[in-house]
């Protein structure tokens, strides 16, 4: 049996119609992307701790959001912000790797795939700086009028991650088609990972960890093998994001600038050491 990872969709959203979740695997083509509006990763530049925040008249998808300097109301203080998306086909792990990060779960139960918006805030110290990470993603359910939607949200990412299924190889197929919407809709300067995750089914791995590093290097991008279930890498991957997004926007003339290939290189772990 799958398991569930529970998802926080927004009845009542909206821009959400009341939609039934599905309960299989959708192809590429059905979950559309998230899309961000920020100028990514170096476009924006979020607030310092200490420095003014957007007043009223602040576009609404500035690049980054307003760091809380002392104290703030929602409960969780920081100094910078910025949106993370997570995409890639329906049940690569989207949900779980989301709810592994901010909760440290992964609940059995049977799959039910995202339909509206999933999203989770955490607020990591990177380095003295407090840095909240507006993790979400959207689905679509296939429905053509969201995708606009969806692809405005495109342009409001910091930051992607890219998941495919270490277990699926159509989703690791799909990875080209989803750079090339993502090429399309996303800020050029997007901070961007690829996944492979559920490595922790190394019985039914169908895509070799050599296929993902060359597919990301073809693409040069940071590269890591995943696991929601066991948790293998999965705080590394938001904390280089949160990093390498914190770095972008803070850095100092001093500061030697962090490299996110080299990090993740460094940190990661291979799958065998955390296989149940
Ligand atoms: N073994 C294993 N199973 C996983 C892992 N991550 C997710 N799953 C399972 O894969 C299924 C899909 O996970 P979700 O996180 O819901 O997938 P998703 O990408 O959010 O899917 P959509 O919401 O449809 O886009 C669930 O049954 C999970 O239990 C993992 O790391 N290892
Ligand atoms: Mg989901």
């Amino acid at each position: 049996m799958r398991a569930l990872c529970p998802s926080t969709h927004i009845s009542g959203h909206p821009l959400l119609p009341a939609m039934s979740r599905k309960k299989t695997p959708k192809s590429k083509g059905a979950s559309t992307p998230a899309a961000s509006t920020l100028p990514a990763a170096n476009g924006p530049r979020p607030a310092r701790s200490g420095t003014a925040r957007p007043g009223p008249d602040a576009p609404p998808n500035g690049p980054l959001q307003p760091g809380r300097p002392s104290f703030g109301g929602g409960g969780d203080f920081y100094d910078v912000a910025f949106k993370v998306m997570l995409v890639g086909d329906s049940g690569v792990g989207k949900t779980c790797l989301l709810v592994r990060f901010k909760d440290g779960a992964f609940l059995a139960g049977t799959f039910i795939s995202t339909v509206g918006i999933d999203f989770r805030n955490k607020v990591l110290d990177v380095d003295g700086v407090k840095v909240k990470l507006q993790l979400q993603m959207w689905d679509t359910a296939g429905q053509e009028r969201f995708r606009s939607v969806t692809h405005a949200y495109y342009r409001d990412a910091h930051a992607l991650l890219l998941l495919y299924d270490v277990t699926n190889k159509a989703s690791f197929d799909n990875i080209q088609a989803w750079l090339a919407e993502i090429h399309e809709y996303a800020q050029h300067d997007v901070a961007l990972m690829l996944l492979g995750n559920k490595v922790d089914s190394a019985h039914e791995r169908v895509v070799k960890r050599e296929d993902g590093e060359k597919l990301a290097k073809e693409y040069g991008l940071p590269f890591m093998e995943t696991s929601a279930k066991t948790g293998l890498n999965v705080d590394l991957a938001f904390t280089a994001i949160a990093k390498e997004l914190k770095q972008r926007s803070m850095k100092t003339p001093s500061e030697p600038r962090f490299r996110l290939h080299d990090y993740v290189k460094r940190e990661g772990q291979g799958a065998s050491c955390c296989r149940p």
